[in-house]
This record gives C-alpha cells, structure tokens and sequence, in this order.
C-alpha cells in the first residue's frame, strides 16, 4: 500500500473544520446550487489527501451529488476583472487553444486561457473580503506537493524519470514575467484596491507559482453542453468557433479527490454543472473524480500525488540518442558507413525521444477498468525510425544487413538494448525498489517518487522481456525458414 501522507498538518483541526463549513455554506447560497444530504466535506489530511467528500449514507447510481452554478466558477466569464480590463482580454484568432502555458514567455497578443485564468484568480486573491469567492479562497491550499516545489535532492528520487526534464518552473517564471507582472503592474489601481498593499516582484512572482499550482491541480475545462457542431456566435461559454474551451475554476467540483477507478463524474450543462454517482456508492466511500489516463509521473508532476491504480498507465520515455547508441552496439557497421548513412538526414527527419506505455482501454462508464496490466506491442515508431536508419545503412552496406528477416533482429536486439541502458540509467534496481517500498522507511515525497521510479522500471524490464520474446519468435521463424520445406522434404 502506497503511504502518499507529505504535508505536516499545520492548520489546526478546528480551523480546518470551520474553513469547509464556511466554504459548503457560502457554496449553498449561490442561487441553483444543490448539495445532496447524503454526503459531507471530509478532513482527510491524515491519509494525505486534504478535504475529500465522503458518503454519509449508500448513495445510488445516477444520484445528482452536487450541483454548481456557472455563475459560482471563477474565470473570465464571471470575474469583474474581465469587464474591467476589456483590451486585456480581447480575444483574437491567433489565441492559443491548448490550455497549456506559454513557454517562450512571448509578450505579444491576449492572454492564452491558462494566463487569463491566472490574471482572474491574482485580481480575486487581491479583493480579498470584497471576492464573492473568499470563502473559496479560503479553501484552496498554499502548499503543494507537485514537482515544481520539490528540491533538487527531493528530485533526485526520482533517478533516470523523464517526468524530472517537464517541470518547466522556469518557463513559468518567463511567461510570469513576460504576460502577468506587466499587466497587474500597469493596473495596479484595478488590482489593488480597498487600501490593498502592493506586491513586490519577488511576491508577485510567487503568488503567480501558487496560483499557477492551483490552476494546474483544480481548474477544468468547461464544455460546452452543446456538441460543439452549431454553436451559437454569441454563446459565452465558449471562447470560439473552433472549439476552444475556457478554464475555470469549479468550486466544490474540486473538493473531490480523484482515482483512475472512480464513482462520479462531472456533467457540463447549460446553466451549471452537476456531478452524479456512475454507480451505487456505499455509506464511507470516498466520492471520486477521474483525471484521465494519466501515468504517475504525471500524476505527480500535475497533481503531487501517486495512486497504485493509475500505475497502469505509466510510461517511460527513450530518448533517440540512447537507441542510436544501442543500434552502434548491435549493428557491427564501420564508421564511415554509419556516418554516411546518418549524413542522409536532417535532425529534424527524426523524432528526439519514444514513449513506451500499455496502451490500456480507459475505465468504463461505472469508473472501472478491466483486463490486466501487460504491454502488448513495442512502439511502431520507435520501430519505423530504426528502420529508415538501416534501410540507408543496407544500401550503403548490404553485407551488413543482408535481408528484411535481419534487419528485423537488428531492429528488435536494439530496441532491447535501448531499454536495457535506460533501464541502467537509473541507480536502483527494480529488486531494491521493491525492498524499500514493501516497508515503511520511506516516506512522503521520496516514497511517491520511488513509486514512479518503480512503475517505470516495471515497464522497461517487460519491454525487455517483449523484445526478447519476439527475437526468439524472429529467430525461430527464421530457422523455420531455413528448413527444407514439408513439400519438399516429401518429394527429396
Ligand atoms: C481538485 S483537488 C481535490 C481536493 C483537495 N483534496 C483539497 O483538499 O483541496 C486536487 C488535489 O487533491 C489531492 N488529491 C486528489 N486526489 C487524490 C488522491 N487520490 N490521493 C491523494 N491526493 C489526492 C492532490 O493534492 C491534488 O492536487
């Protein structure tokens, strides 16, 4: 069992009590908000799960749980900023549409969604009481878990990860610099108002992390109830034509917790949005939410935290240079004709790195998934690249590379090379992962991180035993091939 508890519990447990009573009262004043009296906000801090939302009672399937009026989400829709700042939030139709931030830190153009939303939550963070949203507020963390907080030694646990290389903390920074301190600076009499004291940089900035980290762990993107096909023009809840979607931020729709086996799901409608029970859920359960497939380097880069369900969509990424070296160890090949055959390149004709993962069906509509945790098929791609690679060298060599059957061995004893050197890369075995993850020496960040590192080995050492298995299949078919025939063993 995965032990997630990090955080020291710093708020008291009547603070914190009072806080989500607060919270679930303010919430229930918003006109069309509904919540069921079959559930209650929960202090699940000593599981290391914050505030969670738990069965009062056996709740059945299609149950509305809560329901939340688009009035009460946070972001450009409903913020005063919005309408205070119309030039600011002009949207234009070169906006970006990915919901990710910027990481060029580019100056020009409107704000993209993620950067609107953090602009919407710095104004409502600085009205403080003169918010509608100060009780939400209230409720949503200053500390995270995330891999943006995490020491380098902290970082470290996590040994040859590729999630390590996506933090992107100072791309943030960048875009923080480049499209939020310009704009609050330049309306600081809208920003700050009521006598509110005005941020240094240095505040700024960090207030633009923290709201970033709740952005990244709690905003959603609001769907439209409509199938996108004839929107209207003026319909305000979504930004474009083209199907671009607006973040914001659900209050209570983010209490929940979430797992890749879960119980409810969240319902964009046209006024509001409702979450419902997808199955019977029994007195004590936790209402859950789902994230998506996500591995649990993902898990823990975006939301800082590892769940033992959603290691089966963990992945692990090779990174091309690693192959190139396992292909220079496997294929005995002179210099000058690897040289030459590379040369028919650019680096751009190549992709830089590879995911391996399962390619397992999402869970069902009841929130469960089914089959076993196994990788069926090494990546094509991976495959094909190495392919254009020794088709140039058979060309140049065809001694090296005498026919398909060969250059499929090839293909195959590299990839596993591959994966035998990044499975090498990190300093652990697979065997003392286990070890330390069986007791409890390891806690908190490290132990989330050894999960992860864990889950990742788990894949590379199948992938090994996938390839080894299907050179053994090679080989054999080969020597299949190699026999006289039954055809003509009969007529000899
Ligand atoms: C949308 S919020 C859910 C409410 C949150 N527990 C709170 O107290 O505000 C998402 C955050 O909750 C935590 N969380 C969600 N699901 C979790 C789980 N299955 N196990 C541990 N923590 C979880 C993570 O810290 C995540 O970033």
């Amino acid at each position: 069992m995965i032990k997630t508890k990090t955080k020291a519990i710093t708020m008291s447990d009547s603070a914190f009590e009072e806080k989500s009573a607060n919270f679930l009262d303010w919430f229930k004043a918003w006109p069309g908000a509904s919540f069921h009296e079959d559930i209650e906000i929960r202090d699940l801090r000593n599981s290391g799960r914050g505030r969670g939302i738990i069965a009062k009672a056996d709740i059945p399937e299609d149950t509305v749980l809560f329901t939340i009026p688009r009035a009460a989400i946070i972001n450009t829709q409903t913020s005063e900023l919005a309408k205070t700042l119309p030039a600011v939030f002009a949207p234009t139709v070169t906006d970006d549409t990915d919901n990710e931030a910027d990481d060029d830190g580019g100056e020009s153009g409107p704000p993209d969604n993620w950067v609107s939303l953090i602009l919407v939550m710095i104004y409502e963070y600085l009205q403080g009481e003169n918010s509608r949203w100060k009780r939400y507020f209230d409720v949503l963390p200053t500390e995270f878990d995330t891999l943006m907080w995490w020491s380098d030694a902290e970082l470290d646990w996590l040994q040859a990860s590729s999630i390590v290389h996506k933090i992107g903390k100072d791309d943030a920074e960048s875009m923080f610099r480049a499209r939020i301190l310009p704009i609050v600076e330049k309306n600081a009499d809208v920003f700050y108002t009521n006598g509110a004291q005005k941020l240094s940089e240095d505040e700024l900035i960090s207030l633009a992390h923290r709201i970033g980290s709740t952005i990244m762990a709690y905003a959603f993107d609001l769907e439209n109830d409509d199938d996108g096909a004839d929107q209207e023009e003026d319909d305000e809840w979504v930004e474009d034509r083209e199907g671009k979607i607006l973040m914001g931020m659900v209050p209570m729709a983010d209490i929940l917790n979430a797992d890749a086996e879960f119980n409810a799901h969240v319902n964009h409608e046209e006024d509001s949005l409702t979450v419902t029970a997808i199955r019977p859920i029994a007195v004590g359960q936790e209402i859950l939410n789902y994230y998506g497939p996500l591995g649990n380097g993902e898990l823990l880069r975006r939301y800082g935290y590892t769940s033992v369900h959603h290691a089966r969509y963990d992945v692990v990424e090779i990174p091309w240079n690693l192959v190139v070296s396992a292909l220079k160890q496997v294929l005995v090949v002179d210099n000058t004709v690897w040289g030459e055959a590379s040369a028919q390149f650019e680096p751009e004709d190549f992709e830089d790195a590879f995911v391996i993962d399962r390619d397992l069906d999402e869970p069902d509509s009841r929130g469960e998934y089914h089959g076993p945790k196994a990788l069926k098929s090494l990546p094509e791609d991976l495959r094909d690249q190495i392919n254009t690679i020794l088709k140039a060298i058979r060309k140049l060599s065809p001694e090296t590379i005498p026919d398909k059957q060969r250059r499929d061995e090839i293909c195959l004893s590299a990839m596993r090379r591959a994966f035998q050197l990044k499975l090498a890369e990190y300093i652990t075995s697979t065997a003392d992962d286990e070890k330390l993850l069986s007791n409890d020496t390891v806690s908190g960040r490290s132990r989330m991180a050894l999960f992860v590192r864990y889950g990742e080995k788990l894949i590379l050492q199948e992938a090994i035993s996938l390839a080894s298995e299907k050179m053994n299949g090679s080989i054999a078919s080969q020597d299949e091939d190699n026999q006289p025939s039954a055809k003509r063993l009969r007529t000899k």
